[in-house]
């Protein structure tokens, strides 16, 4: 290692380190201030006299640096040109004790890590003691407890937590923590990967930490000397324009997202795979975030241009919306000039229009679908089937296997439908399938699932037509480009080059089919986030079997950045025994889902009356008078009770807003909406209320269990989903609220309950 201060000045690339972030924020504006200009001389020059770089006695690497006349910063010097800015801090806290100190290269994880003792120590201090003891000046560790005080991992001998990768000179004090409190205050200054070990040994035994949060992060034959790889594997961004450290540090926890990728989200987002690939995990696990990051490796790679070659998708309007700002936040205008953002029925009209452009049929959603349905029951006095049935026989049957006449449907399998039919009903179905397309016909409708297999089927042909070409041009001898002419005459290519899809559960076949076509098969093709058990529209698919293979390419984060530890406990629980499929027909489980971050008890509440359950939601919110309106959400299972509780609202002053099928109505409020509306939401504080029978699931529902039990079945997971999406949205509260008879699905929860 060459001596940083000699020679002529260089610019040196400064690097971040993630908890130094959190250090910063906490200082006096005018040393917030003076680190942003530290930032831009250190970078120009850190040799600058000025600067007073200087090396930290018996630490080889460590140095301080002059940020204003009283604080100091400390860096790491990583190699001839690279720094790791680790912490700011009073000169007075800078050069004793320097055997407090330490860094290495975590021989598990291959990580940086960087521990002041002192620090570590006094953060257990203020967490573990009661608030009136005396703040030390020099805090001494932590003391082991009263003799009945047995430390919370007695369990766990310091072999195993260095296995685990507990940063080495935290072993100690960790077998010395007694109390929650004191392990929460250890885990805020600690290396992250510590502060997981330790978060999860306290649910669960050491063999299953190591395989659920060791295992996947472990590095093998890790070179304790290698400081240039090991920051790559830790969390650090480079500090590349004077704007980038101030905007960490302004958007505080909302920007953290942009630039502290875990490891694990980090390997998902740049790794190269050989098709399409995967992405599952619980909510708030970050999913979202991993595709966005994916469209910008993908854009980064693009190489010049100004097409849009990567398809962003989702499954509505509104989510459609938030990727598209998300994905500005993350790589600005540029970003968006390579990427095309629409969501799946939008892409799948767009296909069908050019197609066909005079076409002037208006669509319609599914509610107004099953009302049509309706019609038709009614005016044929029919009551052996009812519209829900007929619905879903329709769209998963008849249209799913693009099924086009009688002979053709006595045929067509009914595979996972539940309730088996005769030969006479299959009959009697098509005969009311048809007079419900010709009534959307005659009314000039078509529903989207339409448009979707419409598509579909007219992106395959493009398709087809695209490899024909390919091959011909092949034999000829040809540069085999894939281009094709089109009946207009125009040449045609593959949409796009690469596809990524959020919110992947809900996507129906007809919308796989159509993007499988849009994209070649091949490398980094498709990527695709999603989770299972947060399905709400009734779409299971088996991806292989739609063309698009996953098997091998297919991983899962565990980690919850949204939901505290005891909101996620909870709403597990409302999952209840039910089985849930990783999109390619096998099992997948929620194993190792887990959080960081503690918080209360979920709060259950029964009440007598609906009046009473509108006193409970209003008292709620008012106590809730902390935080801002906008970050407090009422969901419900009904648009009726969205009116009841707005109008309870306010009456007792309470600003809300509804949230509709294009996001919420205003800007200012508590946002109040039904279950569906809160699908890939998040809201600080979340109150859930009509959790009771006859309304979670509906009643309706209730009725099927005999007739048709798999129907029954459906249902009641369907709800179940729906139930557990509202759950997860809380970031930080979360009360469930009924009148009555508790739902059948809150199970356990519902004896959790105070009444009142
Ligand atoms: N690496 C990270 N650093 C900081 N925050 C993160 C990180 N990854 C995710 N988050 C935050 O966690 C929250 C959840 O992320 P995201 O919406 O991507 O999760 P998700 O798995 O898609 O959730 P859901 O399935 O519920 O829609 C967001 O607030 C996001 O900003």
């Amino acid at each position: 290692m060459t001596t940083p201060t000699s020679g002529a000045p260089t610019k040196v690339t400064l690097r971040l380190l993630e908890k130094t972030d959190r250090e910063i924020i906490k200082l006096d504006r005018p040393i917030v201030g003076a680190v942003y200009k530290f930032q831009h001389d250190f970078r120009a020059n850190p040799r600058h006299p000025g600067l007073r770089l200087k090396q930290l006695e018996g630490h080889e690497r460590l140095y301080s640096a002059r940020v204003n006349a009283d604080y100091r910063a400390l860096l790491l010097h990583l190699s001839d040109s690279e720094w790791l800015l680790v912490a700011v801090k009073h000169r007075k806290h800078v050069y004793e004790n320097l055997d407090r100190l330490s860094y290495g290269i975590n021989q598990v994880t291959g990580s940086i890590d960087y521990v002041d003792l002192e620090i570590v120590e006094s953060g257990m201090l203020r967490k573990g003691r009661p608030p009136a003891a005396p703040a030390a000046s020099r805090p001494t560790p932590v003391a082991p407890g009263p003799a009945q005080e047995r430390p919370l991992f007695a369990e766990v001998t310091p072999e195993q937590l260095a296995e685990l990768g507990v940063a080495e000179p935290l072993i100690p004090v960790v077998g010395r923590l007694t109390t929650d409190e004191e392990l929460l205050g250890l885990v805020e200054y600690a290396p992250r990967h510590t502060g997981e070990v330790l978060l999860r040994l306290r649910d669960a035994p050491y063999e299953q930490v190591l395989e659920e949060v060791t295992r996947p992060v472990e590095v093998r034959d890790v070179d304790p000397q290698d400081y240039q790889a090991a920051v790559e594997r830790t969390d650090t961004t480079v500090i590349t324009t004077d704007k980038d450290l101030e905007s960490i540090i302004e958007e505080r926890d909302f920007g953290r997202w942009k630039v502290f990728l875990h490891p694990t989200q980090k390997q998902l987002v740049t790794r190269r795979y050989s098709g399409p690939a995967r992405v599952g995990g619980g909510p708030g696990t970050g999913k979202t975030i991993v595709a966005l990051h994916r469209v910008k490796h993908l854009v980064d790679r693009l190489g010049p241009g100004h097409s849009k070659q990567v398809l962003v998708t989702t499954f509505n309007k509104n989510l459609a919306a938030d990727l598209r700002a998300r994905l500005l936040a993350l790589g600005g205008p540029e970003i968006l000039a390579r990427v095309e953002i629409a969501h799946v029925d939008q892409l799948a009209t767009r296909v069908v229009r050019e197609a066909d452009p005079g076409s002037t049929k208006s669509r319609i959603d599914d509610t107004r679908a099953l009302n049509e349905w309706r019609q038709i029951l009614l005016e044929t006095g029919e009551t052996k089937w009812d519209a829900e049935f007929l619905m879903d026989e329709w769209t998963q049957v008849i249209l799913g296997q693009a099924v086009n006449s009688r002979v053709g449907y006595f045929k067509a399998r009914r595979a996972g439908r539940g309730r088996s039919i005769t030969r006479a009903d299959r009959a009697e179905i098509w005969q009311l399938t048809e007079r419900f397309t010709q009534r959307l016909d005659e009314k000039n409708l078509e529903t989207h699932r339409q448009v979707a297999e419409r598509a579909a089927r007219l992106e395959i042909e493009r398709a087809a037509r695209l490899e024909a070409a390919a091959r011909a041009s092949e034999e000829s001898g040809g540069l085999g480009n894939v281009h094709a002419q089109s009946a207009t005459g125009a040449w045609q290519r593959y949409r796009y080059r690469h596809i990524v899809v959020d919110e992947a559960q809900d996507l129906a076949a007809a919308h796989w089919k159509m993007l499988r076509a849009m994209v070649a098969p091949g490398p980094d093709d498709i990527f695709l986030v999603g989770d299972t058990h947060q399905r709400i529209y009734d779409n299971r698919v088996t991806l292989g079997s739609l063309g698009v293979h996953i098997r091998g390419r297919s991983a899962k984060l565990t980690l919850s950045y949204r939901t505290t530890r005891e909101i996620l406990k909870s709403a597990l629980r409302l999952l209840g025994d039910e089985r849930y499929d990783d999109l390619d027909g096998d099992d997948e489980t929620l194993a190792g889902y887990r959080s960081v971050l503690y918080g209360s008890e979920p709060v259950v509440r029964r009440t007598d009356s609906f009046e009473a359950e509108l006193d409970a939601i209003t008292e709620q919110i008012k106590a809730w008078h902390d935080i801002r309106r906008e970050d407090i959400a009422v969901c419900v299972p009904t648009n009726d009770m969205v009116t009841q509780v707005t109008a309870r609202l306010t009456k007792s002053g309470i600003v809300s807003t509804e949230i509709t099928a294009d996001g919420p109505r205003g800007d200012e409020g508590v946002h109040i909406g039904t279950m569906y509306r809160f699908k890939g939401l998040e809201y600080q504080r979340m109150i859930i209320a009509g959790v009771q029978r006859g309304l979670v699931p509906r009643a309706s529902v209730e009725a099927l269990r005999r007739t048709d039990p798999a129907r029954y079945q459906a249902e009641c997971k369907r709800a179940r989903s729906l139930l557990f999406v509202a759950a997860t949205r809380a970031r930080d509260a979360l009360t469930l609220v009924w009148h009555g008879e508790p739902s059948p699905l809150l199970g356990d929860l519902a004896a959790m309950a105070d009444s009142c």
